[in-house]
């Protein structure tokens, strides 16, 4: 065990162009590690709070730095996350930042690994892990908050589930997300970016699935291997009290036609995958649609769970849903995310590890999949950011991090 000895944080830029905190752990032993935090544009309402870095930064210095610093060693995850918690004194990280929190608690989690000399999913996972890959969930068309000018539904993922390794099921949805720009270009429409790099044509939610399903149709028959698609609808961005409901454009659904909705086209297109179906407060509905598609597809909370395990829990209390979006900002800590997998895998509930829509070079969240042999990961199919992860994966299965 090796004691931190230096804590340096500063501010870099993020994927969207924004400044986001940067740490660096040094422990006594010569051990290093750089970790860096990302940042949500559709934040669930319950999220620990992410503060201007320079303020995070500022704040982490005060509080964290001096109960971290001789005091703590690198490689105990439990007490440098203790550490920042203590020096936050609140439930949501609002003192220090979730962003100087998660960037610490990460970076902390390196220099333990880099003291070991192991790879970060074995310190975190222990020396049986590296063995089972996530399935990635690659986002190939989307719009909501990431793209102006798109389809309501946030993200239509592409998801592998018949690939043979995690190489080729990176591979594949790169190429799903290919198909998709010719079909966009036979159909002569248009598409920019979202801020994940999936396409964000101007069209409508009926088209998208359309458009998408030859897609992975097409690279399933090419390639000989199972590939379906998924959703995040990252409904609480569409639902408005005021307007009784979801708003999709001119159209205004209830609750009971979005239960409606979903299950119709979990039917129809064979959906593996439909995070955030229903409002961040809506356990009831959400509970009702896992009652009806539960045992067809996977129902995911994001903005309902936060990664958080009184709200996993309350969940899990009501079956609301079957698998858990892993974000360890949502929750600020390492630790904290690590014991909502916990509660999850215990309760038959599937973790699904994510990435943010801004992101850094990061790759720790390819470790922490790898580290708590999670069934999916989501964090894109292509653009340096998501590819930097998606990389790093094919690094661990072949043994070369
Ligand atoms: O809703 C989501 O799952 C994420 C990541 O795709 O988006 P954001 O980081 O903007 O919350
Ligand atoms: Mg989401």
């Amino acid at each position: 065990m090796t004691l931190i000895t230096d804590v340096r944080l500063r501010r870099v830029l993020d994927s969207r162009g924004n400044p986001t905190v940067e740490a660096d752990v040094l422990t006594e032993s010569g051990g290093f590690g750089r970790a860096a935090a990302p940042s949500g544009a559709s934040t669930g309402e319950y999220e620990a709070i992410e503060l201007p870095p320079s303020e995070a930064i500022a704040a982490a210095r005060r509080h964290a730095i001096p109960r971290l610093v001789d005091e703590v060693y690198a490689g105990n995850q439990r007490e440098v996350d203790g550490a920042l918690r203590a020096a936050d004194g609140t439930d949501n990280f609002s003192e220090v930042g979730a962003n100087s929190a998660v960037a610490i608690s990460m970076a902390a989690a390196k220099a333990g690994a880099d003291v070991l000399g192991a790879p970060l999913y074995q310190h975190l996972g222990g020396a049986f892990r590296g063995e089972n890959f996530p399935t990635p969930l690659g986002n190939v068309v989307g719009g909501g908050e990431h793209a102006k000018e798109a389809t309501h539904i946030q993200e239509f993922l592409s998801a592998p589930v018949g690939a043979p390794s995690v190489s080729e099921a990176v591979f594949a949805n790169a190429a799903v997300h290919d198909r998709i720009s010719e079909i966009l270009d036979d159909r002569d429409i248009p598409a920019a970016k979202g801020d994940e790099g999936a396409w964000a044509p101007p069209i409508s939610d009926a088209e998208a699935f359309e458009v998408v399903d030859e897609a992975v149709s097409d690279v399933e028959d090419d390639l000989g291997f199972e590939i379906g698609f998924g959703l995040d609808i990252a409904a609480a961005e569409l639902y408005d009290e005021d307007e009784g409901g979801y708003v999709f454009g001119d159209e205004v659904k209830s609750t009971d036609e979005m239960v409606d909705y979903v299950a119709e086209m979990v039917a129809e297109y064979d959906l593996v995958y439909v995070e955030d179906p229903l409002d961040e407060n809506d356990y009831e509905g959400f509970a009702e649609l896992t009652e009806r598609v539960g045992d067809q597809t996977l129902v995911c909370g994001d903005d309902l769970f936060v990664t958080n395990v009184e709200r996993l829990q309350d969940g899990i209390d009501v079956g609301a849903a079957n698998s858990i979006l892993i974000k360890p900002n949502q929750i600020g800590t390492l630790s904290d995310a690590f014991d909502a997998v916990e509660l999850a895998v215990r309760n038959n509930y599937d973790a699904v590890i994510s990435h943010r829509s801004g992101e850094t070079e990061d790759t720790t969240i390819a470790h922490l999949a790898v580290a708590t042999d999670a069934a999916f990961i989501k964090t894109g199919a292509v653009q340096g950011e998501r590819t930097a992860k998606l990389n790093e994966l094919i690094r661990i299965a072949d043994d070369a991090v």
